[in-house]
């Protein structure tokens, strides 16, 4: 699997955050920055989309991070996740800028993924998707991190 994120992860909680789950999980999920850019709020926003639908690999299956996307529970996201790796394509997360994902990003994206309606500061989705990702593929193994039925 792979996430292309906006920015540079500095070291700090958010890294932490990504690390503590992304090393646990199989498959691997392997990281892909593209830069910041500059300019007008909406410049930045579609330069930093470009660059993001840049870096992608060919053929990828793109899950597109977005407050407004599709939302799931987590046993629902265990079954999507495993189809989605079952695919003959490579899995590739995208998460957006501080300005967001443009209409180009959002379209070439095959599936949206919302982690709820409040925005979240875009170092920190990394983070939360790796724990989710990690959840995800723990209910599929019968692994007891998630437990079912209990808060
Ligand atoms: C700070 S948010 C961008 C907010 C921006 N105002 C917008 O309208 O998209 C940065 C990125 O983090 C991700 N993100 C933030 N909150 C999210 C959420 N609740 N669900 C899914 N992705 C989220 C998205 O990829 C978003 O592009």
């Amino acid at each position: 699997m792979r996430l292309i994120a906006v920015g540079r992860l500095k070291p700090g909680p958010e890294a932490d955050l990504l690390a503590r789950y992304s090393k646990r999980l199989s498959p691997r999920l392997d990281v892909h920055e593209v830069a910041d850019a500059r300019g007008s709020f909406a410049e930045v926003r579609r330069r930093e989309s470009q660059a993001l639908l840049s870096a992608l690999p060919p053929s990828a299956y793109v899950v597109a991070l977005d407050e407004g996307g599709r939302a799931y529970d987590s046993l629902s996201f265990s079954r999507k996740l495993e189809h989605w790796l079952e695919l003959p394509r490579p899995l590739v997360f995208l998460i957006g800028g501080a300005e967001g994902l443009d209409a180009d990003a959002v379209a070439r994206a095959d599936e949206t993924l919302s982690l709820g309606p409040m925005t979240w500061p875009h170092m920190l989705v990394r983070g939360l998707l790796a724990e989710q990702l990690y959840r995800a593929r723990a209910i599929s193994a019968n692994h007891p991190y998630h437990k079912t039925g209990r808060p």
